[in-house]
């Protein structure tokens, strides 16, 4: 059907538009159309499909095109008014103006990024080096030092180092884009990015400063992750770190929180030369509402990610070239050598360990979701064996997926992200994950179709440890605030590969804590040609490598916590099912699904049970939608005396692993260090 203006002035042709550049009066002589820039009334009303006019709105407001740019971007404005009428909140005593609080702002980042060696901090100006049109206002560095500099001492006292403050994932992007190699969008908006030579982290690369104070705190010797260094040391890698994020055009600085808790929030502030590490940060860690930011003050806890830059391997006590350094005196830590963001994340957990149970509360490598009745439960684990994925439960509230708190009042999430395994992702099986690797999300590691930027979740080329780290919003049914009440259910995870351990079995205290010191999982080392034999992990308190204080001083507050508030304990394996790895098969997702339901429900606190051989575990006889013949791992195994030898191997390896503990103590009573150990395998 031809359109009202072709069938009222009959002229359009094809043939006519032969030279469309020129000028109007000759098309008026070829004989096209007078253009019509003002319709009529009754056109207007009546006609909905003419052919497009590129002149119907109103023209901008801009004489050049810098002018017309200018207008793109509105100044974000400040929440707490510039004049004197309010205070401007807790860190202030009087009002402020806004320039002063800036000035306030810049100048405590440059006392954080201030040498130790020289006078005073870094040249500090707020904004894009990039961005040469407006005019930094230079902010004067803090002077440290009873003396004041008359003459600059060092070039890099010269030069500024321009400060990207808590800038949006949309910035973060657009700076990532630009100036890091392996920064790429995917097709559902997700930033691919590349860790470099790390692609997880460096637990033998981790220090811990020794001095009067930690010698006697914390753990340290066989089995413990921290490894001293002194405080000399951590002053020599930490100028290195400043330094080489001074020599920089520009850093990324975040302010930001831990722990939901308001009582027991965390100030931190981390220092980093990539926008992949400021955005991941952004995602994991608590975000400041803009008030919030305004009165952040000075912070409780300081990273100095100088990831790019390797630890000199002359210096004393380093072994190789990274180093993760924690000083709990200057509240600080030092990375060099590994651009891992993971290691920003664990490194804060390692903190939280220590300065949570100073407090009387309990610091926790677990997944925590609620049900709907307000049911909490807790899912430890070491990696690998489910937290993240059996936190996010379409059927209840996520709190967190990797590291809480439980105080007396309750449970907080530490973090303010997950940070999900993407290895075999599939949108079936996980859809709220799925779903959450959209815009602002970090995805590290991963491979993508070059044109279309689809991922291929199942490309291991990079690593098989594949990640995808995202605020805790991005999952549609997360509980905000990250906070819930004491938990009914712990759920300890452990990824059997030798295929022995039940799908699920009920604990008793002392079991639940023979099961939390030993910190049990075995998965295959590698995907390479060959590995086929399992190896075990016991990782004490499912997260060893984080702890700072002995093992026994968490399990004891455990025991406590879960008596008190009448927790049950279960003990579940999302590993290997009817032979160890290679002979069986992982036991499928649905049917732990399932398992985990039950315990929610309460369900499995009524079957039958029946109890194991050497481990002396009750398992149920029935878990509804879950084959029962699997719930007795024996009846799995075609050949039984493999079955045999691989449980009593693996009982072995408990037995070996938990003689280190049979000589401490786990609370003031000595009856139930005893009852623990005996609720380990006997044979
Ligand atoms: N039965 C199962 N239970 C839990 N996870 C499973 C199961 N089978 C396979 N998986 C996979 O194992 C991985 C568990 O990883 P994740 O939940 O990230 O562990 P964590 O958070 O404890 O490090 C996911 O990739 C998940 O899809
Ligand atoms: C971030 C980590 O935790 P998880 O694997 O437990 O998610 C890690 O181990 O590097
Ligand atoms: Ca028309
Ligand atoms: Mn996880």
């Amino acid at each position: 059907m031809p359109s009202n203006n072709e069938a009222k002035n009959g002229e359009f042709s094809f043939s006519s538009s032969t030279n469309a550049t020129s000028g109007g009066a000759k098309v008026r002589q070829m004989g096209l159309p007078k253009i019509q820039t003002q319709k009529n009334k009754e056109e207007l009303e009546g006609d909905n499909n003419e052919v497009c006019h590129d002149d119907s709105a109103t023209p901008v407001k801009a004489q050049t095109i810098d002018e017309l740019h200018s207008l793109q971007k509105k100044r974000s404005q400040p929440t707490t008014p510039l004049t004197a009428t309010t205070a401007g909140g807790a860190a202030f005593s009087s009002a402020i103006s806004e320039e002063e609080r800036q000035k306030q702002q810049m100048q405590s980042i440059s006392a954080s990024l201030a040498s130790l060696t020289r006078e005073t901090g870094p040249k500090v100006v707020r904004g894009d080096p990039a961005k040469k049109a407006e005019t930094p206002r230079v902010v004067q560095p803090a002077v440290h030092h009873h003396f004041t500099p008359t003459i600059t001492t060092s070039d890099s006292a010269l030069k500024f180092t321009h400060i990207l403050y808590n800038l949006s994932p949309a910035e973060l992007y657009e700076q990532a884009i630009k100036y890091e190699k392996g920064s790429y969008i995917t097709s559902s908006g997700a930033l691919a990015t590349l860790s470099g030579a790390k692609t997880g982290r460096s637990p033998k690369d981790k220090r811990v400063v020794k001095d009067e104070t930690t010698s006697n705190d914390l753990w340290w010797g066989k089995g413990s992750p921290n490894i001293e260094m002194d405080e000399q040391t951590f002053l020599v890698n930490r100028e290195r770190a400043v330094d080489y994020l001074c020599s920089l055009e520009k850093v990324f600085v975040n302010d930001q929180f831990l722990n939901w808790d308001p009582e027991h929030r965390i100030k931190v502030r981390i220092v980093s030369a990539r926008a992949y590490h400021s955005l991941f940060m952004h995602n994991m860690c608590i975000r400041p509402t803009t008030e919030e930011l305004e009165n952040f003050g000075t912070p409780d806890f300081t990273i100095y990610n100088a990831g790019q830059f390797p630890c000199n391997r002359y210096t004393h006590y380093m072994t190789s070239s990274t180093s993760i350094d924690l000083n709990l005196a200057r509240k600080e830590m030092v990375i060099l050598g590994t651009q891992y963001a993971g290691e920003m994340k664990k490194g804060l957990f390692g903190l939280m360990h220590y300065l949570m149970p100073k407090r009387g509360i309990l610091s926790l490598h677990s997944g925590c979701n609620m049900g709907k009745d307000g049911d909490v439960a807790l899912f430890f684990g070491l990696s690998g064996t489910g937290k993240t994925t059996l936190s996010t439960d379409h059927n209840r509230y996520l709190i967190g997926d990797d590291e809480h708190c439980w105080s007396d009042n309750g449970v907080s999430n530490i973090e303010g992200g997950c940070y999900a395994k993407c290895i075999d992702l599939a949108r079936e099986k996980e859809p709220d994950i799925w779903n959450a690797i959209k815009f602002g999300t970090v995805l590290e590691n991963i491979v993508f179709e070059e044109h279309t930027r689809e991922v291929d979740y199942t490309d291991k080329s990079v690593t098989e440890n594949t990640r995808a780290a995202y605020p805790i919003e991005y999952i549609p049914n997360a509980k905000i605030p990250c906070v819930g009440p004491h938990p009914k259910n712990v759920i300890l995870l452990s990824c059997d590969a030798f295929g022995v351990l039940p799908p699920v079995s009920k604990l008793n205290l002392a079991q639940t804590m023979y099961h939390f010191i030993s910190g049990y999982t075995a998965v295959v080392a590698g995907t390479e040609d060959g590995i086929k034999e399992p190896t075990a992990t016991f990782s004490a308190c499912f997260g060893a490598a984080f702890i700072m204080l002995h093992p026994t001083k968490y399990a004891a507050m455990l025991a406590e916590k879960m008596q008190k508030h009448g927790a049950t304990a279960w003990l579940v394996n999302t590993g290997w099912s009817g032979g160890s790895y290679g002979k069986g098969n992982r036991i499928k997702l649905a049917y732990t699904r399932k398992i985990i339901d039950a315990i929610h429900s309460g369900a499995l606190l009524e079957a039958n049970y029946k109890k194991t051989e050497i481990f002396g575990l009750e398992i149920p006889t029935e878990v509804e939608g879950v084959p029962s013949e699997i719930l007795n791992p024996g009846n799995t195994w075609t050949n039984k005396d493999a079955y045999d030898e691989t449980l009593l191997k693996l009982a072995g390896l408990f037995k070996r692993n938990f003689d280190v503990f049979t000589n401490y103590n786990i609370g003031t009573d000595n009856a139930l260090t005893q009852e623990i150990v005996s609720a380990g395998p006997n044979f």
